[in-house]
């Protein structure tokens, strides 16, 4: 049986549900030997961003390229846009949009030149709904490299590049675009105006965005949702507030009273704090209240898939981390 006859087997029956863009049920993996995808579920909805996270060859970019098409899944049933990758015609990949590790082809072109060029793949997949290509100029301004339309791609910066590869990535302004690593080498400014543009895809154009991104910061700015895969698993979801929560509900505050330092576990951090400050009034200083970040349940989460240490682990690890800058 071939991985594509595999999928059929296990199609999902029922009607489809339209609102979903992508959905993966049991996506299993094998290289050679090698199992890195041991049954992956995933779903996304129109507009939504997804943040897949995990740690180096977790099996994101596997991922990725198999929801592209690029890779063929040992098991599991895939669907994009409501299409087995497998089986996607031009019509269904002009729907999509990739932006990959730096574009360093065609070093020669303009860059306005070569965005003309590449938007005319799109042009017959236009739609009532969906105007394609993105017009040149509007998509040079809105990638900030209108300064740069002639400028040759061997001749952009390492950051000017990258906005070339988000420009090519939506120039058929795509209903699903993915994100690899999006803002590596932006300084903090194209950073910022990166987050505001994906805003604005998922805003303006219901774009669907699924992003792999080692930056913990900008995956709780830009993700609706945040996936955790390790182990090839997802091992958890959520959005970063619920992340956080799952591996320590209680928020620490910590305060100074004459000299001596204070810290205090609670689930009932307003309470607390109302509390303390009508019983010490203004001797408390200093005064701090803390949340598990996505950070901390990030690192706790990956830990315990790795070591296989479920029971309060993710807590404790919090709370040694705690401890450590106290
Ligand atoms: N073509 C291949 N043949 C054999 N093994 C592969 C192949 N591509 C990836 N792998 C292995 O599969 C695992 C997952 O790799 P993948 O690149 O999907 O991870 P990743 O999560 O994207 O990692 P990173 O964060 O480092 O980019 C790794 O152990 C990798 O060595």
């Amino acid at each position: 049986m071939t991985a594509t006859d595999s999928l059929d087997a296990v199609a999902p029956t029922g009607p489809p549900d339209e609102g979903l863009v992508l959905d993966v049920r049991d996506l299993r993996m094998r290289y050679g030997s090698t199992d890195v995808l041991h049954g992956v579920d995933l779903t996304a909805r129109r507009g939504e961003v997804v943040a897949l996270l995990g740690p180096n060859g977790a099996g994101k970019t596997t991922t990725i390229e198999i929801l592209e098409g690029f890779r063929l899944p040992s098991a599991g049933t895939v669907r994009v846009l409501g299409v087995d990758p497998a089986r996607g015609d031009e019509r269904w990949r002009a729907r999509l949009g990739v932006v990959l590790q730096s574009w360093r082809d065609h070093g020669k072109w303009r860059v306005g030149e070569l965005l003309a060029h590449l938007g005319d793949f799109y042009a017959p997949y236009a739609t009532d709904r969906v105007r394609r290509p993105w017009p040149v100029d509007d998509l040079l301004a809105t990638v900030g490299l209108t300064a740069h339309a002639g400028t040759r791609v061997a001749r952009l910066s390492g950051g000017q590049r990258r906005r070339l590869d988000v420009a090519v990535g939506i120039v058929g302004r795509p209903e699903l675009l993915f994100l690899d690593e999006p803002t590596v080498g932006f300084d903090p400014a194209a950073r910022r105006e990166f987050h505001e543009l994906v805003h604005r895809l998922t805003d303006t154009d219901a774009t669907t965005i699924v992003l792999t991104t080692h930056d913990l910061a900008e995956a709780e700015k830009l993700a609706d949702r945040i996936l955790i895969l390790a182990g090839g698993r997802i091992v958890a979801e959520g959005s970063p507030d619920q992340l956080a929560r799952r591996v320590a509900s209680d928020a620490e505050v910590r305060w100074t009273r004459d000299g001596e330092r204070y810290v205090h576990a609670t689930a009932d951090a307003t309470g607390f704090l109302r509390d303390l400050l009508r019983e010490h009034g203004d001797r408390v200083r200093e005064l701090e209240v803390r949340r598990a970040s996505l950070e901390d349940a990030y690192l706790a989460l990956v830990h315990e898939e790795e070591t296989g240490i479920r029971t309060g682990r993710a807590e404790r690890v919090w709370q040694q981390q705690e401890e450590a800058t106290r």
